[in-house]
């Protein structure tokens, strides 16, 4: 098993950055259509239907399945031998971030919902201080498994 890990390790990587990429794309663009949708549906409510449909092509066509290609690639890194030593700590601040961000994603898709429903109460000032949250986490991750510093 090991073996073929190994053997497919270059694909595996570039798969799973190619992945991380679009799934960090939409993180960073839905908390900003959440902004737009929260403020500017007040002046004009006839915009609710178009955010309604861009939100949910964006989560369901981009964001989920990135979020599922960037962990099955990440987990078959995790099995390919002689990656990881999880003595050290980086794979621990690298692991508690990703948890973190994938808790972001699911919080993002319950606002969603919400909206779908008519029943947001989050402003567009609170959407634009989460909106900081997986610029934080992806210097976390990324120092974490390029810089090594710990
Ligand atoms: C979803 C769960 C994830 C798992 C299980 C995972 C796991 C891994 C593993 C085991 C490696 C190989 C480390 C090495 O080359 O020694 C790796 C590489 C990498 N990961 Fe992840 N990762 C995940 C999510 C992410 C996220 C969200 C980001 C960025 C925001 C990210 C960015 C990277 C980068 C840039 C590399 C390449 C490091 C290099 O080759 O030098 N990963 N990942």
């Amino acid at each position: 098993m090991g073996l073929f890990f190994s053997s497919l390790y270059p694909w595996t990587l570039a798969l799973h950055v190619i992945a991380v990429i679009a799934w960090m794309a939409g993180l960073f663009y839905l908390p900003r259509l959440f902004v737009y949708h929260a403020e500017e549906v007040q002046k004009t409510p006839a915009l609710d239907p178009l955010f309604q449909t861009m939100e949910r092509r964006l989560l369901r066509a981009i964001m989920n399945p990135a979020m599922i290609a960037a962990w099955i690639f990440g987990l078959c890194l995790v099995f390919t031998p002689g990656l990881i030593d999880w003595s050290q700590i980086w794979p621990w601040t690298k692991a508690a971030a990703v948890l973190a961000m994938t808790w972001f994603h699911q919080w993002l898709g319950a606002r969603r919902k919400d909206f779908a429903a008519g029943r947001n109460t989050v402003t567009g000032r609170r959407f634009r201080m989460m909106n900081e949250l997986p610029t934080l986490l992806l210097i976390v991750i990324v120092v974490s498994v390029i810089v090594r510093p710990f």
